[in-house]
C-alpha cells in the first residue's frame, strides 16, 4: 500500500471506531480481516496511525477545527508527526486509494491555528469531565502532564535475574536497539517507531528462554519499592497474569514463600506459563473456588501482601489511548470500591511488623492517598513508611528519583512526565506491633 492508500485505511478504521462504538484493537482486525492483501508492514501503519490520532484526538480536532475522523488525522500528522500542510497535501493528490484533496478550509486551519488558547483538556488529550480529578492531581501543570500522558510509549522488557544478567541480555538484544532503562536495575527499553511495528520479541531466544519479560520499567519500580526480599512470606494478592509476580519472585532470589492470587480466576490463566518460563520454583497460586478464601489458612503471617490494586489506568494511558476516551465517571466508583475491598482484605494476612505495598497504575488522588489515608482510618496500627526511605532500594539513583517523582506523606507518584515511565503510585505501610 502506499503511504497515501495507509491515510485512506486509517480513515476508514477510525470512522468504525466512531459509528459502532468498537474498541480500536477490534476494529483495526476487522480491518485487516476485510483487506487481506495488506502486509504486516502495512497493519502495522495503519495500526499507528490510528492509535497515534487516539492520543492526540482532542488536540488533533481543535487544530483542524473539525472532529471529523478524516480532520483528526490530518490534525495528528501535524501535531504528533510534524507534518507540515505541504507534506500532507502531498499524500492527498487524489490518486487512486488517496484521501480527496486538502479543501481550502484544511489548508487554512493546517497553517494558521494552534493549541495556545486551547483549554487544557485539549491541549492535554483527555475528556473533559475529568478536569477537576486532573486539577486535583497537578493543578496548572496539568495540560503539561497529560500531554506526556499522549505521547507513544516505549516498550520496555524486564530481565529476569533468576536467569540472566542485565549486561548480557543488552548484548544479545543490541539488534533491536534496547538500551538499559533509566532507574530500574534491571530494566531494558526499546524506543517504538512511527509505525509501531511489533519487534517480535515474544520470538526473541532471550523470551523463549524465560531471561526476559515485557514490563514497564514504572511497573518494575513498584514492585522493586515493596522491598520483597529472600526468605520471606510474601503475597501477591492481585497477581493477575503475573507481571508484580514473577519480579518479586526475582527479588526474592528463589528463597521464601511466594503466594499469587486474585479475585478473578480467568485473570490468573496466563501466570502458571510465565512463572514456569521464568524458572520461578518458590510460588504457589492460589486460585479461588466459588466464594471461598482461598488463603484462609494464612493468619497474620505475611511479611509483606502487595496490592497491585484494580484502577482506573489511567497512568496507562499511553498505551491505552482508546480507554482514556471511554473512561466513564461510574468506572471511578467501582474502582474505589474495589480498592478498599483488596486493601481491607488484606489485614488479616500481615503480620505485626509487616507490611502492604498499595500500587495504582492511575494518577488520580482519590484512589491513591485519599485511598490510603482512609485505611489508615480504619486500620490505626498501620502507618506509611516515608517514601524516601521505601526508594532507597534504588540505591545510586535514589536522589534523583525522590526529585523526579510527586512525593506527598502517602506515597509517591510516578508520571510520564517526571520518570519516563507509564504513571504509577505506591506508598508501603507498615503495621505496628
Ligand atoms: C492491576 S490488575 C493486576 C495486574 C497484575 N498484578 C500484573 O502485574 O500483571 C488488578 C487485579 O486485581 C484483581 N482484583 C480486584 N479486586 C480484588 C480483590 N478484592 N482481591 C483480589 N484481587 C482483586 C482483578 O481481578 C485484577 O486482576
Amino acid at each position: 500500500m502506499t503511504p497515501a492508500a495507509r491515510l485512506s485505511a486509517a480513515i476508514e478504521v477510525i470512522e468504525a471506531i466512531d459509528n459502532q462504538r468498537v474498541p480500536a484493537a477490534k476494529a483495526l482486525k476487522e480491518w485487516g480481516t476485510a483487506h487481506r492483501f495488506a502486509g504486516s508492514g502495512d497493519r502495522a501503519a495503519v495500526s499507528g496511525l490510528v492509535y497515534d490520532m487516539l492520543r492526540r484526538q482532542a488536540s488533533s480536532a481543535w487544530i483542524m477545527d473539525d472532529d471529523t475522523p478524516r480532520g483528526r488525522l490530518f490534525g495528528m500528522l501535524r501535531l504528533e508527526r510534524g507534518m507540515d500542510t505541504d507534506a500532507i497535501a502531498s499524500l492527498c493528490d487524489g490518486s487512486r486509494f488517496a484521501p480527496g484533496p486538502l479543501t481550502d478550509g484544511e489548508r487554512q486551519a493546517l497553517t494558521s491555528r494552534s493549541l495556545l488558547d486551547a483549554p487544557a483538556h485539549v491541549a492535554g488529550d483527555y475528556p473533559e469531565w475529568l478536569d477537576p480529578y486532573l486539577i486535583e492531581a497537578f493543578g496548572d501543570d496539568r495540560a503539561a502532564e497529560t500531554a506526556a500522558m499522549a505521547r507513544r510509549a516505549p516498550l520496555d522488557l524486564r530481565v529476569n535475574t533468576l536467569k540472566a544478567k542485565r549486561e548480557k541480555v543488552l548484548g544479545s538484544l543490541r539488534h533491536l536497539g534496547v538500551t538499559a532503562t533509566p532507574w530500574s536495575p534491571f530494566g531494558l527499553r526499546i524506543m517504538l517507531g512511527a509505525d509501531a511495528r511489533n519487534p517480535g520479541i515474544q520470538a526473541e531466544e532471550e523470551f523463549v528462554k524465560g531471561a526476559v519479560e515485557v514490563q514497564d520499567e514504572g511497573s518494575q519500580i513498584a514492585a522493586l519499592l515493596s522491598g520483597a526480599k529472600p526468605g520471606e512470606q510474601v503475597i501477591d494478592l492481585c497477581a493477575g497474569a503475573g507481571g508484580k509476580t514473577l519480579t518479586l519472585a526475582a527479588m526474592m532470589q528463589g528463597r521464601g514463600r511466594l503466594i499469587a492470587t486474585d479475585r478473578d480466576k480467568r485473570q490468573l490463566a496466563p501466570i502458571h506459563e510465565r512463572l514456569s518460563r521464568a524458572g520461578v520454583h518458590n510460588a504457589e497460586v492460589r486460585t479461588p473456588k466459588w466464594e471461598a478464601e482461598p488463603l484462609s489458612d494464612i493468619r497474620e503471617s505475611a511479611d509483606l501482601v502487595l496490592i497491585d490494586a484494580p484502577c482506573t489506568g489511567t497512568g496507562t494511558w499511553r498505551r491505552n489511548p482508546d480507554a482514556k476516551w471511554r473512561m466513564r465517571p461510574g468506572a471511578l466508583d467501582i474502582r474505589l470500591k474495589d480498592q478498599a475491598e483488596a486493601l481491607d482484605r488484606a489485614v488479616a494476612f500481615v503480620k505485626p511488623g509487616g507490611r502492604i505495598a498499595y500500587v495504582t497504575c492511575s494518577v488520580l488522588p482519590q484512589e491513591n492517598g485519599e485511598q490510603i489515608l482512609k485505611f489508615i482510618d480504619r486500620h490505626s496500627d498501620f502507618r506509611v513508611i516515608p517514601p524516601s526511605q521505601t526508594a532507597s532500594v534504588l540505591w545510586d539513583k535514589t536522589d534523583d528519583f525522590l526529585a523526579a517523582v510527586y512525593l506527598s506523606d502517602e506515597g509517591l507518584l510516578m508520571t510520564p512526565r517526571r520518570t519516563g515511565t507509564d504513571g504509577f503510585f505506591v506508598s508501603v505501610m507498615r503495621r505496628q506491633g
